[in-house]
């Protein structure tokens, strides 16, 4: 059976240049990046080599602004607690949405626990942020905003370099989760106006286990892990040299490829949503038609569940998501598609299919042959879509 793969949202595969790049850092590059001798100068030029293939990808200063954390979450974490942390003098008060990943709601909500007052702002249908929102909502006391680029469930991009301008014109800082986004379109921290922004080498067929967060010159941040003076004595540990070069390499072959990957990425995607809407009824897509990221397709397909509809499809060889990683393991529907005004019911029975550049026309002519089926089989098993349809 031909496997195909469609969560490349939770996680890509890795370029087999990356890991080419990797491999010496294990076995002959060992040295520790701290270490005087030459296998440590050895790491530490990677090291280097690395943070400004990262910063050209997102148009950062070369050097100084970008610091290597263990992924998008702590790079999340890293912002927020860091701008919370250094600015409680200023102002306790937090202004972020309510379709952000956990990485940044559960963070906020660890800060209410300590006294921060958090303002989580709805979207529209499309999931989308309205800036004027973030307007009204600003007070004395803001000290960071914090607003996703591009949603992991159903791919709403979000007006962030407006957003920026705005939080430029009231002088507060402004945070950007671009996990989902880098590496899928254009991510460039000067035009979007951000102070922070996060991103993580696994998205982008880098490694697991390696991020970044991007920290603007000037900007107030305390640091995260304390200890040795690593990371511009901004986050002690031992670096992780083999997985920071590979996301090095993977953040090069982002800015080679992006162009022509984003253009065949999309001709699938587009390829995908019309392929099921011209072939099963009662489908609707979530999120944003235009204003999406190039790789995702999230239907909710009502009448069904969302688990069964990936169990029927696991079990055809095709790997899809019924929402984030971390949401997919709880019984909970999706926060993000609630957010969006969807019921609970619909909400359930959500599908994500993302796509990579690995995947071909292949693979989206045997989704649009399977999942028909799948849908078919399981509403023919629903009461509810036998008792409102049939009758
Ligand atoms: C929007 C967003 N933020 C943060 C993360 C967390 O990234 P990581 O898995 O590298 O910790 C993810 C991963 O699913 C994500 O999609
Ligand atoms: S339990 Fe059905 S989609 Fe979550």
């Amino acid at each position: 059976m031909t496997r195909v793969y469609m969560d490349n949202a939770a996680t890509t595969k890795t370029d087999p240049q990356v890991l080419e790049a990797m491999q010496p850092y294990f076995e002959k590059i060992y040295g520790n990046p701290s270490s005087f001798h030459s296998y440590g100068r050895e790491a530490r030029n990677a090291i280097t080599e690395a943070r400004d293939l990262v910063a050209e990808l997102i148009g950062a200063d070369k050097d100084r602004e970008v610091i290597f954390t263990s992924g998008g979450t702590e790079a999340d974490n890293f912002a927020i607690k860091g701008v919370a942390d250094a600015l409680s003098d200023k102002g306790k008060h937090i202004i972020t949405s309510s379709i952000e990943h956990h990485a940044v709601l559960h963070t906020c909500e660890y800060l209410e626990e300590k006294g921060f007052e958090v303002t989580y702002l709805p979207v529209d249908e499309e999931g989308m942020v309205d800036p004027a929102d973030i307007k009204d909502a600003i007070r004395e006391d803001t000290i960071l905003i914090t607003i996703m680029l591009a949603n992991n469930e159903m791919g709403t991009i979000q007006p962030i370099s407006e957003i920026g301008e705005i939080a430029k014109e009231a002088e507060i800082t402004f945070h950007t989760d671009a996990v989902q986004a880098v590496g899928n379109i254009q991510v460039d921290v000067n035009q979007l106006n951000v102070d922070l922004l996060s991103l993580s080498g696994h998205k982008f067929y880098g490694p697991k286990g390696v991020g970044a967060l991007y920290i603007r010159q000037g900007t107030k941040i305390n640091k995260f892990l304390h200890g040795g003076a690593q990371e511009r004595n901004r986050r002690a540990t031992t670096e992780n040299v083999p997985a920071i070069v590979g996301m090095g390499k993977a953040a090069e072959l982002a800015l080679e490829e992006l162009e022509e990957k984003e253009e065949q990425v999309t001709k699938l995607r587009d390829e995908l949503i019309a392929g099921i809407e011209e072939r099963i009824d009662y489908v609707k897509l979530n999120g944003h038609r235009t204003k999406r990221l190039p790789n995702n397709v999230n239907f909710s397909i009502k009448y069904i569940e969302g688990e069964s509809i990936l169990m029927k499809l696991d079990l055809e060889g095709i790997a899809a998501s019924s929402g984030s990683a971390c949401t997919s393991g709880s019984l909970d529907p999706s926060h993000v598609l609630l957010a969006m005004g969807l019921s609970h019911g619909v909400a359930h029975g959500s599908l994500r299919l993302s796509l990579a550049k690995y995947n071909t026309k292949e693979d989206v002519e045997k989704v649009l042959e399977v999942l028909p089926k799948v849908v078919a089989d399981l509403r023919a098993m629903s009461p509810i879509y036998n008792q409102e349809i049939k009758s």
